[in-house]
């Protein structure tokens, strides 16, 4: 055990409880955090979270609890695990119980619905924004709480302070690599999950690889324009946090936002389905690309599916009719 290390993870779905079994596994105190009295009755009689992550025995010495200061008592590393819309709720308390200096990690993947902030915006506005950093890359939570190699970046607006978090979390099977472009790293995470949604859209509506491929590749084009238009630097956007985490996520119905799309790609009902994060940044997505005169068709398409604007046939018609164009415009 790592005697001077005690790590704090907020939120015990699937994602957090992943991280919490990582981090424990290597020998670092860690207490998760669920505001659910059920997911931490079960880690405790049990050793899973069968709810957020089915099969995956967790290590004897995760400990969880419900209590939020307790979680946060004496941490000296903070993951914050909980969905993007969720985050500014918990904003104050994480300020009031986490101390000054503490490293906050923010793992979730999003932008938040009526402002248009990343993670780390909201915290920032109740957190010392030098305390801030951001996990993200291609890292399905079952592949982590597994213990399958991994690869993820960390960002933190110090590059010192993201190596030595990069260091602090880093595993034999999980390798964290270290920037400074914080803007860069959350923006590639929360606009893939968009693309991913539509690549299961393509999928389930039957247009085939060729198709397939295509949209992950000009939704890179979307991503690396509206990316950069946010500020992001253009080798993170090609990096594990942009074009890695969109392949990732793109390829298949292990992704949460990739089955979305299939769903809505087959007409299936999207009652039941579990969280995909894509769903709530897609509107937002679109809106910050129009505002900045980004061309942004895939996001902006993805965005009137959801809001049930267009159906997939004719977004498929549109998309197509579009004019004819240079690739490098
Ligand atoms: N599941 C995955 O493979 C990965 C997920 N992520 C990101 O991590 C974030 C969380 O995703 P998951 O854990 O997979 O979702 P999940 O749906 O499995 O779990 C979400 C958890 O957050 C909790 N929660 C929601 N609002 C809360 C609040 N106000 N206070 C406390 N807890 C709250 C829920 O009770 C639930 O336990 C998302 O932004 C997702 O994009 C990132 C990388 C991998
Ligand atoms: O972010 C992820 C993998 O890097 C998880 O993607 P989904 O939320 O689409 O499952």
């Amino acid at each position: 055990m790592d005697e001077a290390e005690k790590i704090a993870v907020i939120g015990g779905g699937a994602w957090g409880t992943a991280l919490a079994a990582l981090e424990a596994r290597a020998g670092r105190e860690t207490v998760l955090y669920a505001r659910d009295a059920a997911t931490v009755e079960a880690i405790a009689a049990t050793g899973y979270n069968e709810r957020y992550l089915p099969g995956i025995a967790l290590p004897e010495t995760l400990s969880a609890t419900t209590d939020f200061a307790e979680a946060l008592a004496g941490a000296t590393l903070v993951l914050v695990v909980v969905p993007a819309q969720s985050l500014a709720g918990i904003a104050g308390d994480l300020a009031r119980g986490t101390a000054k200096g503490v490293p906050v990690v923010l793992c979730a993947k999003g932008i938040e619905r009526e402002t248009g902030r990343f993670a780390s915006d909201i915290l920032a506005a109740r957190l010392d924004p030098a305390d801030l950093a951001v996990l993200s890359g291609p890292s399905f939570a079952a592949d982590v709480a597994r213990g399958l190699p991994t690869a993820v970046t960390i960002a933190a607006a110090d590059e010192a302070r993201a190596d030595d978090i990069a260091r602090r979390l880093s595993t034999e099977t999980f390798r964290g690599y270290a920037t400074s472009d914080v803007v860069g790293v959350e923006a590639g995470g929360a606009l893939k999950n968009v693309l991913a949604i539509a690549a299961g859209i393509v999928a389930g509506a039957g247009l085939g690889a060729s198709a397939g491929a295509a949209i992950v590749t000009r939704g890179f084009v979307e991503l690396r324009r509206l990316g950069e238009a946010l500020g992001a630097r253009p080798e993170t956007l090609m990096g594990l946090s942009g074009l890695g985490d969109l392949v990732l996520t793109c390829s298949g119905a292990q992704s949460r936002n990739f089955s979305y799309g299939l769903a809505l790609g087959r007409g299936d009902d999207l009652a039941g389905l579990k969280l995909a994060e894509g769903v709530h940044s897609a509107a937002i997505a679109a809106r910050l690309a129009d505002e900045r005169g980004i061309d942004a068709p895939i996001i902006a398409t993805v965005a009137s599916i959801l809001d049930g604007t267009m159906s997939v046939d004719s977004a498929v018609r549109t998309l197509l009719a579009r004019p004819l164009k240079r690739e490098f415009d």
